[in-house]
């Protein structure tokens, strides 16, 4: 069984309503290993989004991620990357709405950085991901299950 980690977005924390939704689609479709609300600081967007250092977006991406709480869940499944992504939709909102208008960053997302949630793109960056935002997580328990 693969895991992933997922976040949401503060503008989506923020909406009761949207909030809830995501939550029940994670709730149906994942086992949740953990899951908690959090602030990220500035350090941790930085460290979080470092590979984006030197895109246009990175201030916009980190501001963004400190605004308010964000909504962390270490998720469990078969194929549990690609399927949270799937759920997901295209990065960017626009192009979502017109190609998969169910899918959440469709449906929450309100711009390009603000598109609703992440989710990882590998194991190896799920196992990197998880460590920082759930240090407290001892991944040592599901780990070797999820190559
Ligand atoms: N062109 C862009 N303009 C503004 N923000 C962007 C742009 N591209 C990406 N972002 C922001 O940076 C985040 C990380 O971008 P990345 O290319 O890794 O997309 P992703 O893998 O689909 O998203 P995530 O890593 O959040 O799941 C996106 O979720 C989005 O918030």
């Amino acid at each position: 069984m693969e895991i992933s980690l997922a976040l949401l977005k503060p503008h989506v924390v923020r909406n009761t309503y949207a909030l809830q939704q995501l939550k029940t689609q994670i709730e149906t479709n994942f086992n949740i290993l953990a899951a908690k609300d959090l602030r990220i600081t500035k350090e941790l967007s930085e460290c979080f989004y470092a590979e984006h250092k030197d895109k246009f977006f990175y201030y916009r991406l980190t501001s963004l991620m400190q605004s308010g709480f964000c909504y962390a869940f270490i998720l469990q499944s078969e194929s549990c990357i690609q399927k949270w992504r799937n759920l997901m939709g295209p990065t960017k909102v626009f192009r979502a709405v017109y190609t998969e208008p169910e899918c959440l960053r469709s449906l929450y997302g309100l711009s390009d950085t603000r598109n609703a949630c992440h989710g990882s793109d590998s194991t190896v960056s799920a196992l990197r991901e998880i460590a920082i935002v759930f240090p407290e997580f001892d991944i040592s328990r599901v780990a070797s299950q999820s190559k």
